[in-house]
This record gives C-alpha cells, sequence and structure tokens, in this order.
C-alpha cells in the first residue's frame, strides 16, 4: 500500500488528494480507483501526467515525486463550453425560433457537448452518441428526474409513472411492469387487423377529398388517424375520426392535448395557482374528471369477466391495453390496482399518437419531396404480391425490406423526438474531460446525433440505401435512436413501427401522393416534436399499377 496525490489536470495542483493505492494494482484497477474517487464517468479514458511527462505504467505513477494530474482522453478537465448569452434571456435568440438550425451551430462551433441558457434554466445538449449513451442509462450518474428545467417539468405527472414520472418512483416501477408486455413484438403482432382496418376506414374521406379535386393538410389527417390506432388499441375506444372529411378530433384527443397545456400553464405558475377554484386549474380538473369517466366506461366493457392471464399470456389475447390491464396477473399474483391504470394509459396514449402522427407526416413527406420513393414502394409491394385485399402482418411487413429503409431514413432524417433529457445525479467528469455539476438538465438531441457528419456520411441526403452499407450496418452504438434508449426508451416502439409499416403500404397502393403547395416546409419550433406544420399533398386514386419487376 502507498499514498500518492492526485489532481484532475486543468485544476490547481493545490487541489491534489492523497489516495491510498493497493500494492499489486495493475493499469486498469487503477483507473477504476482514480475514477471512483473523482467521479470520472469512463475509467478507460484516464491518463496521467506529472510535470509535462505521460506517466504510462503504474510503475511510473508510483515513482513520480509530484502530486499525478488526471487526464481526460488526453485533455485535461474544463466546463462545457457555449455561447455567452445575454442577461435575463440568456441564449434564447441564439437557439429559438429554428431550434434545430442553431443547435447545429452551436454543435459545430463549441463541440460536443454544449451548455445553453433559456430564460434562466441551464441545459446541455449533446450530439454525441458516446455521451448519450451514457446519458440514457440509469446509473449512479443519470436519471430520468424531471427536476425545474427539465422540458418535461411542466407536465410532470407522478401518477403516471411512465413518461412524465420520475426513475425513481414506485409508480414508474410498477407501470413499466405491467404496460410493455403489451406493447412488445409479439403482441403487436395481433394488433394488426386493427391496425389495417383503421386505415382503410380513412379511405372515404381521401377517396372523397380526390373526387373533390381538393390538397389537404397532412399533419392533421395523420393526427386523426393515429390517435384513431392508439384510441382503439390502447384505450379500446373508436374515435370516429374518419366518418367524414371534416370529422373533429375526438373530445378525448382534444381533451388529452388540452390538459398538456393546461399542465404546463398550471405548473409554471406555482403550487398555490393549481388549487385556485376557477379558471384554467379548474378547467383541468374538469378535465380530468371526464377523461377518468369515458376511461371507466371503456374499463367497463373490456372487463367482461374473462378470466385473469399473466402478463405475457395476457398481452397475447387482449384485445387492447385497457383489457389487457384488467386480466394481467404478475408472477406474485398482483394486479394493477384500477386507481393506478387512468393516468399511465392516458399518458401511453397521448405519447402514441403525438409520436406517430408525426413520423406518419415525414413518411408522407418523404414520397412528394424526395424523387423516386413512392414508385420503389409501390413497386415492392407489386413484386409481394400485395393488392388492395392483402391483410398485412407482421410476416408479410417483415418481407418489405426497402419499406424498412425508408422507414428508417425517414427516422433518421426526420425524427420526430428531440428532447428526451436525463438529470445528472452527482458532480462528475465525463468523457472529453467535461464537468457536469450534479442536477443538470442533458439532453441527448436525436436529430443532430441522426445528422452528425462523423457518424453519418452526407447525412443531409435522404438515402434509404445506405442502411445495406456496411458503415450503416457497423455503425457506433448509440448513433441511431429514433426511440431513444436505455431503461427509460419508448416502451411503444414495435407498435409504432408495426401501425407505420401497415399503413404506408395501403395509403401507397392505393393513391399516388404528389405535393400541393411549393415553398418550404416548417415545423413548429414551439411544439415538443418536430412535425410538418404546413404540408399539403393531393391523393389522387391510383387507376394504374406497375408490372411486377420479374415479369
Ligand atoms: C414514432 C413513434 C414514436 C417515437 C418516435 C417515440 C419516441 C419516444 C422517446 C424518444 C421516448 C423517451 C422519452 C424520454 O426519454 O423522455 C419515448 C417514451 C415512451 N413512449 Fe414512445 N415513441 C413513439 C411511439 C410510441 C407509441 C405508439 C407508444 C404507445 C402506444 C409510446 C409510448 C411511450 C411511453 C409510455 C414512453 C415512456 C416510457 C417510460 O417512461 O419508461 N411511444 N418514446
Amino acid at each position: 500500500m502507498s499514498i500518492k496525490q492526485f489532481y484532475l489536470l486543468g485544476e490547481s495542483p493545490a487541489s491534489a488528494r492523497e489516495i491510498e493505492i493497493p500494492s499489486q494494482i495493475d493499469q486498469e484497477g487503477l483507473q477504476h480507483l482514480i475514477a471512483s474517487q473523482f467521479a470520472i464517468v469512463e475509467a478507460q479514458g484516464i491518463g496521467f501526467t506529472s510535470q509535462d511527462t505521460f506517466l504510462t505504467t503504474v510503475a511510473d505513477v508510483l515513482s513520480s515525486e509530484e502530486p499525478v494530474a488526471i487526464t481526460i482522453d488526453g485533455k485535461a478537465v474544463r466546463e462545457v463550453p457555449g455561447p455567452k448569452g445575454l442577461p435575463y434571456v440568456g441564449n434564447y435568440f441564439e437557439v429559438y425560433p429554428d431550434h434545430l438550425g442553431n443547435h447545429q451551430r452551436l454543435f459545430d462551433n463549441y463541440g460536443p457537448l454544449i451548455k445553453t441558457t433559456n430564460f434562466g434554466s441551464t441545459t446541455y445538449t449533446t450530439n454525441d452518441p458516446k455521451l448519450s449513451n451514457i446519458v440514457f442509462s440509469e446509473t449512479d450518474f443519470f436519471t430520468k428526474n424531471m427536476i425545474k428545467g427539465h422540458p418535461l417539468y411542466p407536465i410532470k405527472n407522478k401518477e403516471a409513472g411512465v413518461f412524465l414520472g420520475d426513475t425513481d418512483t414506485e409508480e414508474w416501477r410498477t407501470a413499466h411492469k405491467f404496460l410493455p408486455p403489451a406493447l412488445g413484438p409479439k403482441a403487436v403482432r395481433h394488433y394488426a387487423p386493427t391496425m389495417q382496418k383503421t386505415v382503410e376506414d380513412s379511405f372515404k374521406v381521401f377517396d372523397e377529398l380526390d373526387e373533390r379535386e381538393e390538397a389537404w393538410n397532412v399533419y392533421p389527417y395523420m393526427l386523426k388517424m393515429g390517435s384513431q390506432a392508439v384510441g382503439k388499441l390502447v384505450l379500446g375506444m373508436d374515435f370516429e375520426h374518419f366518418t367524414a372529411v371534416d370529422a373533429r378530433p375526438h373530445e378525448m384527443v382534444m381533451m388529452i392535448a388540452e390538459s398538456l397545456e393546461l399542465n404546463k400553464k398550471i405548473t409554471s405558475m406555482g403550487s398555490w395557482y393549481a388549487k385556485l377554484p376557477f379558471g384554467d386549474p379548474k378547467r383541468l380538473r374538469d378535465i380530468q374528471a371526464r377523461v377518468a369517466e369515458l376511461l371507466t366506461e371503456s374499463v367497463k366493457k373490456a372487463a367482461k369477466g374473462e378470466e385473469d392471464l399473466d402478463l405475457q399470456e395476457a398481452a397475447l389475447r387482449a384485445e387492447n391495453m385497457v383489457d389487457y390491464i384488467c386480466r394481467a396477473v404478475d408472477n406474485k399474483g398482483n394486479k394493477l390496482p384500477k386507481e393506478r391504470m387512468l393516468e399511465p394509459l392516458v399518458v401511453a396514449t397521448g405519447a402514441g399518437f403525438t409520436t406517430t402522427s408525426s413520423l406518419l407526416s415525414w413518411l408522407i413527406y418523404g414520397l412528394v419531396v424526395y424523387p423516386g420513393m413512392q414508385e420503389r414502394l409501390l413497386q415492392e409491394l407489386i413484386d409481394n404480391g400485395i393488392d388492395e385485399n392483402t391483410q398485412m402482418n407482421a410476416d408479410l411487413i417483415g418481407k418489405l425490406t426497402f419499406l424498412d429503409k425508408y422507414v428508417k431514413e425517414t427516422q433518421r432524417r426526420h425524427n420526430p423526438s428531440y428532447q428526451p433529457a436525463r438529470t445528472s445525479k452527482v458532480d462528475m467528469i465525463l468523457p472529453g474531460g467535461y464537468k457536469l455539476p450534479k442536477d443538470s438538465v442533458v439532453i441527448p438531441a436525436i436529430h443532430h446525433i441522426h445528422n452528425n457528419t462523423a457518424l453519418w456520411d452526407n447525412p443531409a441526403r435522404f438515402d434509404p440505401d445506405r442502411w445495406d452499407t456496411e458503415e450503416v450496418k457497423n455503425r457506433p452504438n448509440g448513433s441511431y435512436i429514433p426511440f431513444a434508449t436505455g431503461p427509460r426508451m419508448c416502451i411503444g416502439f414495435n407498435f409504432a413501427l408495426m401501425e407505420v409499416k401497415t399503413f404506408l403500404p395501403k395509403l401507397v397502393y392505393r393513391y399516388n401522393f404528389s405535393l400541393a403547395k411549393d415553398g418550404p416546409v416548417d415545423y413548429d419550433p414551439m411544439f415538443q416534436l418536430i412535425r410538418p406544420n404546413n404540408l399539403y399533398v393531393r391523393a389522387e386514386r391510383r387507376v394504374k399499377w406497375p408490372p411486377r419487376s420479374d415479369a
């Protein structure tokens, strides 16, 4: 055993700490010992120097007369860089309204981890896959904890467990045990007929728009279609969104959207405001009561006296998630208590339809903006013998390899989610030598990771065929994360992929899509997801289909 002094290069040698080094320690052991003492996240990046000389062996370190400086990836530790900002507003005007473009500029200027301040709240953003993986893995360093300044803080909701609840809560653990089996790959296979019925129900409306020779704004219709599918399969409710061209979104959809907005407004005013017996707080309570009423009806309908089943079995047999939750029993014989069902299911519905409707919109955007895509998708359907009578299912979808690449490329280039955030649990040193304080909100910026020139060849080019290249197949871990990653990643991704891969072929087979309005397609910078705001298309009934390519 010997005692040596160590400090972080970049800090004052006077900060050196005495550390006991066991005899027989090897290089890796020494790195881990130092990592644990200085809260350095990745031990492998640790090196040692003294008086400008690298100490490459344990013996070198032990024989140093001076305090030993610790390097991280060969560098000194440093503060996370970022633009200076203005008094009060901070970097607001440097980031908004075009936060995607502006964050890109900041990454180009400052590197893979940047610090910005927006009206007093500080956010760290990264476009680096390695840092993202660290941030997303729930460890001693990071967790999903929605403190002030976290993008979801204004709509935080402990009772929801999933999405809007912190990881370290009983509510998240329970909801996260019960919900995922009903959204697993096997479970979603049996949702295919309902998904197909949903898209087929929309034909009446799109046919009528075609007969009227009318262009339509894509997002509102995709919102209706995405929520119709989630409504049926999560809540067991038929929203009847395609009974007429101008059918309004169901009150449940409107209420979920409004409650998100109201929650955001109310929580930003402080807890006293939430208790007011009038105004927004009252409206929110009324909405919550009505949502509960609607859902209770759905639970009653689902609970037809069916037997209890274990989670996996229930997931395979249930008609929808309400039905599943009513029957599912865990291995200790516990069910999700009735009073704990409501919030997770409503939040899963909201998480499900806002995202899928944005993705569906971008998928249609690609059909009308990127040349040749629609033709290739259609050809693949023809070559696989798919026509208007085909019942889509998981096996058939598995054969549509171009569709798969097209969806992947759309999720790379136009991913709807952009700000999943985690919070640091301790002061730490990240790879690259960045010093990150406890309670920092860090966002792995999915859009910027997916468009990072260090990871993707010409990322601005929309090219589904890149998914066949060795470069993309062997891409660094964490460089493609449309559904985030780690324990708090999306639990609905199988559902989402099954849905879009059922909807898109059916739409492409029936209609030829074309862009109906020139000019740039904007995204809404103040919405929590990236969706095209003003994408107008014509969908014309096809009267002719190409022959099979082997004909
Ligand atoms: C294209 C579609 C989708 C995308 C891009 C997407 C993306 C994401 C992302 C990035 C997260 C992590 C959020 C965070 O870290 O703050 C997430 C979580 C979640 N997603 Fe999705 N999602 C999609 C579809 C769905 C669907 C269809 C459902 C349900 C039917 C769903 C349910 C959830 C839930 C419940 C969580 C929270 C999980 C937890 O808290 O542990 N998502 N999603």
